[in-house]
């Protein structure tokens, strides 16, 4: 479980040029749960989450991850970054970029390798390993970025608006791709979005921020049944309501609570 406590960034502190970015923010993600974060443009999202990786020092309050503080990236936490041109290594293939952050974990040539192609294989790039990068499209990629992650097995796993550089398509198929492999492998995520319709499709629970410095405006239930369906659930009302009210909720906070029936 991760929990995150009364957790306050400034930025330069103590500076002439001090800046709030996270006021005062606690949150707690269950085993296995899908949260996704959502807020206002420049609320404090990315750096709320890079907080929470251990990543930047938060100024104060605690992240916990089962029970232990975070002071500095978890063994059990993987990240993938909305980047992936910038987070791949260009002159690694496919098979090198997955097994690169493995390195620490002293595996036997033979696990090492079944373990980079079992994950290639699980995001649909089994044929990609001796490619690089470049030779891939942009949702190609993205699933070596994922796959990166998965092998590391991690138990959490963050991830910072990691389709908004992709068309719809490849975005809807990588979504249900992360649902698919969250259940396959058990994993909790946290996922920071701009895009009410993909919080709300992915989540089990949607985190509404408020403008900076940010703190947590609401926290929306999504009870949607699952497996989830790109036109099936998007076609439901409660669907519709659903992504009504986090609009609201983000737009105009004192609205929104009284239109959840
Ligand atoms: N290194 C930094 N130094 C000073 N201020 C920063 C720094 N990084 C971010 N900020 C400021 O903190 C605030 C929150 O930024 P952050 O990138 O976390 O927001 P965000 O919600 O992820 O933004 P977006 O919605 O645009 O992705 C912004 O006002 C930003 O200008």
């Amino acid at each position: 479980m991760l929990r995150v406590e009364h957790l306050r960034k400034v930025y330069g502190a103590g500076t002439r040029r001090s800046f709030e970015a996270v006021a005062d923010l606690s949150v707690t993600v269950a085993e296995r749960e899908f949260v996704s974060i959502v807020g206002p443009s420049g609320a404090g999202k990315t750096t709320l989450l890079k907080c929470i990786a251990g990543l930047l020092p938060q100024t104060s309050g605690t992240v916990y991850l089962d029970d232990e503080e975070v002071v500095g990236p978890p063994e059990k936490m993987a990240l993938v970054f909305q980047d992936y041109s910038r987070s791949l290594y260009p002159w690694m293939t496919v098979e090198q970029n997955v097994a690169f952050p493995l390195k620490r974990r002293k595996l036997g040539k033979a696990a090492l390798r079944e373990l980079i192609q079992d994950t290639l294989r699980s995001v649909g790039l089994g044929d990609a390993g001796a490619k690089y990068p470049w030779q891939l499209s942009g949702g190609m990629q993205q699933r070596v970025a994922i796959a990166r992650a998965l092998a590391y097995q991690p138990e959490i796993l963050l991830m910072d608006e990691p389709f908004a550089s992709v068309d719809a398509q490849t975005r809807a198929d990588l979504e249900d791709l992360v649902l698919d492999l969250r259940d396959r492998y058990g994993i909790t995520i946290l996922f920071v979005t701009h895009d009410i319709d993909e919080a709300v499709y992915l989540s089990d629970r949607v985190v509404v921020l408020t403008p900076s410095p940010t703190r947590v405006a609401e926290i929306v239930d999504i009870p949607l049944p699952r497996p989830r369906d790109q036109v099936e659930t998007k076609e439901q009302p409660d669907f519709a309501h659903l992504r009504a009210y986090v609009w609201r909720s983000i737009k105009r906070p004192e609205q929104a609570a009284s239109t959840l029936t």
